[in-house]
């Protein structure tokens, strides 16, 4: 049953509890009401999304941040970026970010999860063992318009799960120039048929969670499938406030109570209790943040706020971490962007209705087709003196997102004239590290996110490389032909690395893929928040299961490996009591 009010439900006691009705939560409710016996309550602080226009298309993602599916957090005033605070989007109703995200689906290089397994000291995190939840998370399926993929994507890499992922539907003019430039370059940009092999580096075609044109999203292919399961309820537009302590046990406290409200109604809070485990999966700005609202943290500060402290960890919030983004416009001469698709009324009207009519067009796709991730270059300074950032060989330093027309990610607003190609330019090992902290006692005030964007050396050295990269690519002979790109705006003016360095404290913002602020760590270590089994350290029954947990960020968009924690995390759930 979907409830829209606290004071709706007819029950108060479930077996599992998931707080958050996300990207993680939605596969978690899917998997652990398979077996029938099993209670399942989701509590999400926003609406149901399926019906959203701009949800469903995947172009019009872009749009979403800033509307009623976001948080429209605002980041802490960054030293990194020249004093300046950026917006921080996260999705807010059933499917969390992967209802708002721009749909990009990379599962991570093998490096990255064998590093996570010894970081933890558990093989079980390792790829081998990993894989096994990304080939059960999703399948790979035709583009909208059906054409021949072959040497664009490789099949036999993909699974056979739920979400649905797809290559580009809609081919632009420049996704030829790319892999042209990709194949004369090689080295650094050399062409991969496809980064799911386990290989993020080089250049090659966006895999989307799109199918049949539409998005592909953790409500619409794990949640409202098995929605109407009678052993599950979900309860909409209502925030967890708080967990609150119901006894202790020799294993610690347990925290089994949940404290329910809406911002509708703030003051009117009701309880509702989990008879075997408590999951929080409200993602790496709401965990952290209900995690110290109910005294699970760093004691004194805490205190210093008037919370009673009642289990001191001390990261709990610390390590955010976020892959920083610059654009990086062009002017172009050739007319094959899609600028005046956003410009013109009527030109959005007709393509928005051919994809009501046919799911076919541009708006098929997310605004980018194709992507690189290049290591930085042997001897690169950025690497000078520290212990190499990337998990190995096959993780990037760097990334490139080639789109084609002005992408709005920046400080700049699309010209009213012109044709332009974005280079979206981000760092994916980048070495910052900041926090989630509260703001207030008020479980629905903002709290502070601070992730330090660009504030080390390693992180503006590697972008300042990939925005000459970005130069270097566009500079090939295939663009010289037709498109003829020159650095727009104060890129242009951006000479030299350190007015690129400038240039890029000026107009970075992230891509949106926060982790790590309640970290997996080993059982033994003092550090870190959740053991190798995602459970909280000195708590009992209680476990965290979303982006908070990964230890180290992936080097590419991060989405999928969210789906393969969840997945694995549904196992371990099951193996624990037995269902
Ligand atoms: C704009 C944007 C673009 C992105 N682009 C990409 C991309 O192209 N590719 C990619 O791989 N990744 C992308 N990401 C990142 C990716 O979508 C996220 O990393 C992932 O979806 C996070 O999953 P999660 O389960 O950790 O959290 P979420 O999916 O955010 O789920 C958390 C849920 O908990 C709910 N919640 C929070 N607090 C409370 C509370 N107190 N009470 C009740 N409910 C609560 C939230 O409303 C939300 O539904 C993007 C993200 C954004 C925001």
């Amino acid at each position: 049953t979907v409830y829209t009010s606290h004071t709706q439900l007819t029950k108060r006691q479930y077996d599992i509890i998931i707080i958050g009705g996300g990207t993680a939560g939605s596969v978690l409710a899917n998997r652990l009401t398979e077996n029938s016996k099993v209670s399942v309550l989701v509590i999400e602080a926003g609406a149901d999304t399926k019906d959203n226009l701009s949800v469903q298309v995947p172009f019009l993602g872009s749009t979403l941040p800033g509307t009623a599916v976001d948080w429209a957090f605002t980041s802490t005033a960054q030293s990194g970026l020249n004093g300046r605070t950026i917006p921080y989007a996260r999705g807010l109703g059933l499917g969390g970010s992967s209802a708002i995200n721009l749909l990009t689906y990379n599962r991570g290089s093998d490096d990255i999860w064998n590093s996570w397994a010894s970081i933890t000291g558990d093989s079980a995190w390792c790829w081998n063992n990993v894989k096994q939840y990304y080939l059960k998370s999703s399948s790979l399926v035709a583009p909208a318009d059906g054409r021949d993929t072959t040497g664009q994507v490789d099949p036999s890499v993909h699974g056979s799960g739920p979400v649905e992922v797809s290559v580009p539907g809609f081919s632009l003019p420049i996704d030829t120039l790319v892999v042209q430039t990709s194949k004369q370059l090689g080295g650094r940009f050399k062409y991969n048929v496809d980064f799911n092999s386990g290989d993020f580096t080089g250049v090659g075609f966006m895999q989307s969670t799109v199918g049949g044109g539409e998005r592909s999203d953790a409500n619409t292919a794990y949640l409202q499938p098995v929605i109407s399961r009678s052993n599950l309820d979900v309860l909409i537009n209502t925030q967890v406030t708080k967990l609150v302590q119901s006894g202790t046990s020799k294993l610690g406290p347990i925290f089994n109570i949940v404290e329910l409200g809406s911002t509708a109604d703030k003051n009117n809070r009701s309880q509702v209790m989990a008879l075997k485990e408590t999951i929080l999966s409200a993602g790496v700005i709401g965990t952290p943040q209900i995690l110290q609202l109910s005294g699970i943290g760093p004691s004194a500060s805490l205190k210093s706020l008037g919370i009673t402290p009642l289990l001191d960890i001390a990261d709990v919030g610390t390590g955010l971490v976020d892959h920083p983004m610059v654009a990086n416009y062009f002017q172009v001469s050739s007319n094959g962007t899609w600028d005046d698709v956003l410009r013109d009324n009527s030109l959005l009207g007709s393509t928005l209705g051919q994809w009501q009519s046919s799911r076919q067009g541009l708006f098929v796709d997310s605004p980018a087709n194709t992507q690189g991730y290049q290591r930085l270059p042997a001897g690169s300074s950025a690497l000078a003196g520290i212990a190499d950032p990337a998990a190995g060989s096959k993780s990037a330093h760097t990334e490139l997102i080639f789109v084609d027309g002005f992408a709005p990610f920046g400080e700049l607003t699309q010209p009213a004239t012109g044709n332009y190609l974005t280079v979206l330019t981000a760092v994916v090992s980048p070495t910052s590290r900041g926090s989630v902290t509260l703001a207030s006692t008020d479980p629905f005030a903002k709290p502070l996110i601070n992730p330090a964007v660009l504030t080390t050396n390693f992180d503006i050295l590697a972008m300042v490389q990939a925005m000459k990269d970005a130069q270097t690519f566009l500079a090939a002979a295939p663009w010289q032909q037709d498109f003829k790109p020159v650095a727009f705006g104060d890129l242009a003016n951006a000479k030299t690395d350190a007015d690129k360095a400038t240039f890029a404290r000026n107009n970075a913002v992230t891509v949106n893929h926060p982790a790590g602020t309640a970290r997996m760590s080993s059982a033994s270590s003092k550090s870190g928040v959740v053991d190798s089994q995602l459970r909280v350290k000195g708590a009992q029954f209680l476990r965290v299961v979303d982006a908070s947990v990964f230890p180290t960020i992936p080097e590419c968009h991060i989405q999928a490996a969210v789906y393969i924690v969840a997945e694995r995390a549904a196992d371990l759930i099951k193996t624990a009591y037995g269902l």
